[in-house]
């Protein structure tokens, strides 16, 4: 079904670049250049009911049910496991602030320098993660090594450690970079900061734990089920408010730079945290007459803003072009790059425009979804979307908080068709 409002046949497919690969040093081809060739369901059924991914599956969780660190008081550890991170989240900042400063008053090193900015000691981290014990790795990123940790009063962490080589070659900005953004903001849907640590060598940040793995991962189906469609809906909600709120921030508006899905987390109750604040930057004070902040180029290819990449000048619009990407991502359930597809769907974004202003959307449907009326509806509004936020020129591009109020409309739309219609 296509909404009277939608209007999208016969629209240019715009600039979409045909090769999005780049070649500077600092570019991260993590999602791209990994991807394997997306595996199309023929089933929409909610279960991915793949034997292999079944099998990772159960042995992932059989870790997890291994991981509870052994010496912790059982009944917090429990507790800290149980809850859904987004509901313990303001209490639990408020306990760890104030047990930090605890530990701050006997050790300067320790003190809280700044509102929300709190310096971990080594003894800590080593605590909280055993040493940096192999079982408590969690993931392993273009920053360093992840690992899940505990701290004295219970809060599950994941501690992000710093390979030397990017300390080296860049982190000495990179680190100052994320520890001021990650101090100032605070939102539902920003995964939290809880600290940082600069002691010899070593980086590391302490930040709050999300439980449900990553946004790609859920897409790639490697939990075992399929995100239905108004979850999707509901993720990419909660990511244009963690990044209107970034764009927004009163004082200095932050840029985050690396939108993606594996910088999205997920909570148990499938609500989104934007994660990885590694590159962002402050934007330019619109009262210093500035309108950009012009620096080396850096994210991931496939969500790259063209215009930055030929200008190097990155605007709060950078990140609303990486949100379009993100959005074809939600739909299609395929990567931003598919190297080893038919040439003219090696772009997923553009082959998804393409179809869609052909009045073709319906194609291009996360083939593990139904074809439901109330899914084609926001299929569709999702598409138009998200050819807004791909515009070539950043100014034909919506703010983020524009996106966020289409959103909310389309979803109003789409849960009002859904309580009309049987089929999910
Ligand atoms: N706060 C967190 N809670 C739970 N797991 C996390 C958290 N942060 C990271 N992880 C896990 O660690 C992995 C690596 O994260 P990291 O942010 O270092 O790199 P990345 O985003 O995957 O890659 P890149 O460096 O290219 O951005 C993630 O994919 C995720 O599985």
């Amino acid at each position: 079904m296509r909404s009277p409002l939608f209007g999208g046949r016969g629209r240019s497919s715009g600039g979409i670049p045909t090769n999005l690969s780049h070649s500077g040093t600092s570019t991260t081809f993590s999602s791209s250049a990994s991807a394997s060739s997306h595996k199309s369901a023929t089933t929409t059924s909610s279960s991915c009911k793949n034997p292999v991914k079944s099998a990772a599956r159960s042995v992932a969780e059989a870790l997890v049910a291994c991981f509870t660190p052994p010496e912790q008081d059982k009944k917090s550890s429990t507790s800290a496991f149980n809850n859904d991170s987004s509901a313990s989240s303001s209490g639990s900042r408020k306990r760890r602030s104030s047990n930090l400063s605890i530990y701050g008053s006997s050790n300067d090193s320790t003190r809280t320098k700044e509102p929300g900015s709190v310096k971990f000691t080594m003894e800590e981290i080593l605590k909280a993660t055993r040493n940096f014990s192999p079982s408590f790795k969690i993931g392993q990123g273009g920053f360093g090594t992840v690992y899940k940790g505990q701290l004295g009063d219970g809060t599950l962490v994941a501690v992000k450690r710093a390979k030397k080589i990017v300390y080296d070659k860049h982190l000495g900005v990179e680190f100052q970079s994320e520890v001021q953004t990650l101090s100032k903001v605070e939102h539902l849907n920003l995964v939290k900061f809880y600290g940082f640590l600069e002691h010899d060598d070593e980086r590391i940040l302490v930040v709050e734990y999300v439980p449900n793995g990553t946004l790609r991962e859920h897409l790639d189906c490697v939990h075992g089920n399929v995100l239905d469609f108004a979850s999707r809906l509901d993720i990419a909600i909660d990511v244009a408010h963690a990044i209107t709120y970034l764009h927004m921030y009163t004082d200095h508006p932050v840029i985050h730079r690396d939108i993606k899905s594996s910088n999205i987390l997920l909570t148990e109750n499938s609500r989104a945290k934007v994660a990885d604040f590694g590159f962002a930057r402050l934007a330019a004070d619109s009262e210093s007459g500035a309108t950009h902040v012009s620096t080396q180029v850096k994210g991931t290819a496939g969500y790259l803003d063209p215009e930055y990449l030929k200008t190097y000048q990155l605007t709060e619009k950078s990140d609303v072009y990486s949100f379009g990407v993100l959005l074809v991502e939600l739909v299609t359930g395929r990567r931003p790059i598919e190297p080893k597809r038919e040439l003219k769907e090696r772009i997923t974004a553009r082959w998804a425009v393409k179809k869609f202003t052909n009045g073709d959307a319906i194609l291009v449907l996360d083939p593990r979804l139904a074809r439901s009326p109330a899914n084609n509806f926001a299929l569709e509004k999702i598409l138009e979307l998200s050819l807004q936020c791909l515009a070539p020129h950043r100014q034909n591009r919506p703010a983020m908080k524009k996106c966020a109020e289409i959103l909310w409309s389309i979803r109003k739309d789409y849960k009002e068709l859904l309580s009309t219609s049987d089929v999910i």
